[in-house]
């Protein structure tokens, strides 16, 4: 049996270059990490992003002008190669990995919620690693997340998970714009603090992300509040899982 259990998500722009292309040495560098916890007996559900960028390697534009369809068809491609990039990752490392694909619906109070934590606990007990992203080829509207910083922390919730790792592609909150020199990264922020104020603008386009900072923090506040110690840090800096884990001041905490 594992000794803790964490949630790390990684989000698109972790995963990509300035071309959009996947960088298969990022994903191993992640698993990699995630391989030594294991070592330490610590079992990582791992919420990924990165099926719509995926999806859009293979299809180049489309000609689909509905912008929800449009990513159906891009993520229903792409989730099957991120998984398949990850299996073959996860199998070099020795390590098993299965596909957990939710709605928000899932979470809703009732036998869908206690459907989630079955598969999740009964994987983790399986000492096979959850993969989760949103079913985005079935999800639309209503039953939609607001991104994947929500599912991860929705996901580390209910799973009464030890840590929250949210990964992006900056080292964490910043208190001004973050390309500008005089702005500093904020370490520590408490779960109540309103931090609209430091939230900038984002120009990214389909696929290269959604929510941006201000959800990241919202969710990871949500989990902070409940007892989840949260981490926003750089998934693109080498070994900054394993940093967090043994107590480095690394990214932003957010935590009680
Ligand atoms: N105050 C801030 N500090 C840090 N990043 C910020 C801030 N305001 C806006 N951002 C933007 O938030 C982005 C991260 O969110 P997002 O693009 O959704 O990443 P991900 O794909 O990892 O979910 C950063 O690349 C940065 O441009
Ligand atoms: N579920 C989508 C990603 C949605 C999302 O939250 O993206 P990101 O902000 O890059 O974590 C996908 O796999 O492409």
């Amino acid at each position: 049996m594992y000794k803790e259990k964490i949630v790390i998500k990684v989000g698109t722009n972790v995963m990509t270059n300035r071309d959009n292309r996947i960088v298969r040495p990022v994903l191993r560098r992640l698993v990699k990490q995630i391989a030594e916890l294991h070592e330490r007996g610590i079992m990582t559900i791992l919420v990924s992003s990165g099926s719509v960028i995926a999806g859009k390697e293979v299809l180049g534009t489309s000609n689909i002008k509905d912008k929800t369809q449009r990513r159906q068809v891009y993520s229903a491609i792409g989730q099957p190669r991120m998984m398949r990039l990850y299996y073959n990752i996860f199998h070099d490392y020795g390590l098993k990995c299965a596909q957990v694909l939710p709605t928000k619906r899932d979470f809703s109070p009732g036998v869908h919620r206690q459907n989630m934590i079955n598969c999740c606990e009964g994987l983790l007990a399986e000492g096979v690693i959850p993969v989760a992203n949103e079913d985005d080829a079935v999800s639309v509207t209503m039953s939609m997340f607001s991104d994947n910083d929500e599912l991860a922390s929705l996901i580390a919730q209910l799973l009464n998970a030890d840590k929250l790792i949210i990964l992006t592609d900056i080292d964490g909150l910043y208190d001004g714009h973050p390309e500008e020199d005089n702005s500093d990264l904020i370490k520590n922020v408490d779960p109540t603090e309103d931090l609209d104020k430091y939230i900038k603008d984002s120009n990214k386009k389909d696929g290269e992300g959604r929510g941006g900072m201000g959800s990241k923090l919202d969710y990871a506040q949500q989990a902070a509040a409940n007892n989840i110690p949260t981490f926003i840090a750089n998934g693109k800096k080498d070994n900054v899982i394993i940093d967090i884990m043994d107590g480095k001041m690394v990214g932003t905490k957010v935590s009680l």
